[in-house]
């Protein structure tokens, strides 16, 4: 079987003035198929550090970042675009939406630009939205949907090009309890329907169960929380 993610003695640092602080040390992560993980700790411990770099997003320093079992750390710019594109789904803590497009052009959009705009396609948004509760409104501007309904949208649009890996940046900070909850178990449902592999970065306790491993930041790596 082949493992989503795999990042392997992962080092970053950042310039603080006139000195280097070490953000990632050797950190190790491995999420296989229809695993949950969720990545917790403190503010400017790392998180979205270790998301960007799982996501193409920013490059490590040393270490290796494999997706489906190749090392991208050596990929070119359009290398890992193409990965980026086809190969993962990334949701906001906003929901990043193209304002004036309509819910369904919005799952349209991403798999134009992957040039798989087909039958199969508009299935699978079809079926996308109805797994989100937003058949109704697929003809809706997103401006006009409301917070938790725009994150709906960006759950769907992430699994739109049927990518192995998602990740998810503070999915529910603009949310309220409720709906947060109704978030990050559309999250693990499609996670788990579609034996996918997901990283969500959350500081918000209230959703762990929702998770098959919790892990925490600690002096740059990350550790398993029992
Ligand atoms: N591009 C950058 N240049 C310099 N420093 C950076 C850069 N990106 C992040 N940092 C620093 O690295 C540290 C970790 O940032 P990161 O955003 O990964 O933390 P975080 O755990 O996600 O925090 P939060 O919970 O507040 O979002 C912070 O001190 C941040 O200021």
């Amino acid at each position: 079987m082949i493992t989503p993610l795999k990042l392997v003695d992962v080092n970053k640092q950042f310039k603080d003035g006139d000195r280097q602080i070490e953000i990632l040390k050797n950190l190790n992560l491995t999420v296989e198929k229809g695993e949950f993980v969720a990545v917790i700790g403190p503010s400017g411990s790392g998180k979205s550090t270790v998301l960007s770099i799982a996501g193409a997003l920013q490059s490590s320093d040393s270490g290796q970042v494999l997706i489906n079992g190749r090392d991208i750390s050596g990929y070119s710019d359009k290398e890992k675009s193409l990965v980026r594109l086809k190969s993962i789904g990334y949701i906001f803590q906003a929901a990043n939406l193209v304002p004036f497009l309509n819910v369904r052009d919005q799952l349209k959009l991403v798999t134009e630009l992957a040039g798989e705009w087909n039958d199969d396609a508009k299935k699978r948004a079809d079926d996308l939205l109805e797994s989100v509760g937003l058949t109704s409104k697929a003809k809706k501007a997103v401006q006009h949907l409301s917070g938790g309904e725009k994150q709906r949208v960006a759950i769907a649009r992430a699994f739109m090009n049927n990518p192995e890996l998602i990740l998810a940046d503070e999915p529910t900070a603009a949310l309220d309890a409720s709906r947060s909850r109704e978030i990050v178990g559309l999250i693990a449902q499609e996670v788990h329907d579609k034996n996918k592999a997901a990283v969500m970065v959350t500081h918000d306790e209230s959703v762990l169960d929702f998770c098959d491993k919790v892990y925490e930041m600690h002096d740059g790596g990350l550790r398993l929380r029992k």
